[in-house]
Formats: C-alpha cells, structure tokens, sequence
C-alpha cells in the first residue's frame, strides 16, 4: 500500500522519490506564541539526519509532530508516502525520548517486549524478536534484571531496543544521549551508527550537541528561533568514523556551531 502510495506525485516533482519524510509549509503555534513557521523539507530514506537549533527552536515540537503526537496547524507532511492523519494502525515509527523512560517493575526483556504490545505477532514471532533485538544491543545476559541493576548505558541499550523490535522503517530520536557521561554516549554513538548500518533505518535526532550531530549525521538541519525555521541544511561529507581527533570533523563542527 505505502509503496503504491509513493508512486502518486505526493506534492511536486521537486522533491524526490527517494524521500521518506517530506514536510510542506507546516506551522504550529502555541496560543499566540509561533513556535514553528513554514517548514518545508525532505529527509532521505535511510539517511540520518540531525535538528540543531537554540533552545525553544521548536525541535521537540517538530518531532512531537511527526511522531502524531501533536497536530500541526497547517501545512501538511507525508510519511513513506502516507499523509499525517493516516497514520491510525501504521506502527513504524519508533520514537526515544531524553529519559528512557523504562517501566522499573518490569524486567529488561519485558521492557522490550512492551514495544511489541497491541501487535498482531504470534507469541513465537514476538519471543523471537525480542530475542534477536536484545542480542543485536548486546544484552542478552541482562535480559533478566531490573532496570536499577543496570548502568545508565545499558538502559540507554534497552531503550533503543524497545524501539527498534518494532522494526522501525523511521527512528525518532529526542536528545536520547544526552543524560549520559561523555564516554557512554560516545560508545552509544558506535552503537547506532553500527545499527543502522544493519537495518537501514531512516534516523531523525535533535540535539543540542553539535559534535553529536557531526559525528553521526548525512545533514543537519539549522532551526532558528521565534518562530522556528530552517536557516539552512547542511550536508556532512566525512567518512565514517568520525574521530573527534580529525582536523575535517573540528572544522565542521565549528561552521555548524555558527549556524546556529
Ligand atoms: N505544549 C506546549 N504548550 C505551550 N507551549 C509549548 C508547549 N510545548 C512547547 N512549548 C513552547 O514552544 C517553544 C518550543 O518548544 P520546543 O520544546 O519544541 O523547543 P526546543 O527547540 O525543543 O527547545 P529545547 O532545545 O530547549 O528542548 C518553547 O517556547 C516552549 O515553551
């Protein structure tokens, strides 16, 4: 169905098939606060693509629309071809949040199994993804213990994997790392990086680490504030990986923090 979709012209040639997420003049105000202005642009499939922006730039707000969480204004976007409010029922979209927010009474499997919740899989298909996605973070050991038994990273690790057993065709991500110590985050950049590369996710991340973004991201998108929009995409051309010792990845990161 998504695949028929994409054949129809979805708003004007202009942007290109190979798109996954594709926004056109949205806005959202908060009463009389306008909080995200006209934007208009495409993510790529498979791309990872990075929001940088000062703070109240509308970022989380703009994730908290495409997730469905929160209704635009006006303006209208389109995802793997399906247009917002058509939505109901399509559950390949995985979002993360800053906090991990996992359940404390329920074990590390069990917070993995709660993304498979209200879906249709068999008992067997749902034990085996969640198997596969525990092994695929490097938890199997843990599988068993409690959320406080665990280490800021590896509940990091949990939820990545509660978002990813849902076999996101699109990952949300809302400063997941954020909370952690500069050396896990990093480990956690090796991690998703190294994920992607396996399942070829779209991944849409905002940050208020612009090194984060350089190092992970194809483009980066520059919000400006009050109202939020899109000063400018900017493309990333480094190979991969980024070591933060690499006078290229220095330079970029200091024409990003400009930008903003
Ligand atoms: N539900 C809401 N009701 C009213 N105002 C809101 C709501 N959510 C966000 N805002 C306001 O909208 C603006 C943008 O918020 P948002 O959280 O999207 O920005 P942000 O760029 O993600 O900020 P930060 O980088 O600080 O997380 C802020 O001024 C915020 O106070």
């Amino acid at each position: 169905m998504g695949s028929v979709a994409y054949l129809e012209p979805v708003y004007s040639t202009d942007f290109a098939r190979s798109n996954i997420i594709e926004l056109k003049s949205l806005s959202k105000n908060f009463g009389e606060l306008k909080v995200l202005e006209n934007i208009d642009f495409a993510i790529r499939a498979g791309e990872i693509f990075a929001i940088i922006g000062t703070s109240g730039s509308g970022k989380s707000t703009f994730l908290n629309i495409i997730s469905g969480l929160l209704e635009q204004d006006s303006g209208s976007f389109r995802i793997s071809g399906k247009a917002s409010g058509q939505f109901s029922g399509w559950k390949r979209i995985a979002y993360m949040f800053q906090e991990d927010r996992l359940l404390p009474w329920r074990t590390v499997r069990d917070n993995v199994a709660f993304g498979l919740e209200n879906t249709s899989l068999g008992k067997q298909a749902k034990k085996a993804r969640i198997d596969e996605v525990i092994d695929l973070v490097g938890l199997h050991e843990f599988a068993d213990y409690w959320p406080h038994q665990i280490s800021g990273g590896m509940r990091s690790r949990v939820a990545l994997a509660r978002s990813l057993v849902i076999e996101p065709e699109v990952l949300l991500m809302d400063e997941p790392f954020s909370k952690l110590d500069a050396q896990t985050r990093s480990q956690m950049h090796g991690e998703l990086l190294r994920l992607h590369d396996l399942t070829g996710m779209t991944v849409v991340f905002v940050t208020h680490d612009v090194e984060e973004a350089a190092v992970l991201a194809d483009r980066v998108a520059v919000f400006s504030s009050r109202p939020g929009r899109v000063k400018e995409i900017v493309d990333v051309n480094l190979d991969r990986p980024r070591l933060l010792t690499d006078a290229h990845l220095s330079e970029q990161i200091r024409t990003l923090r400009k930008k903003i």
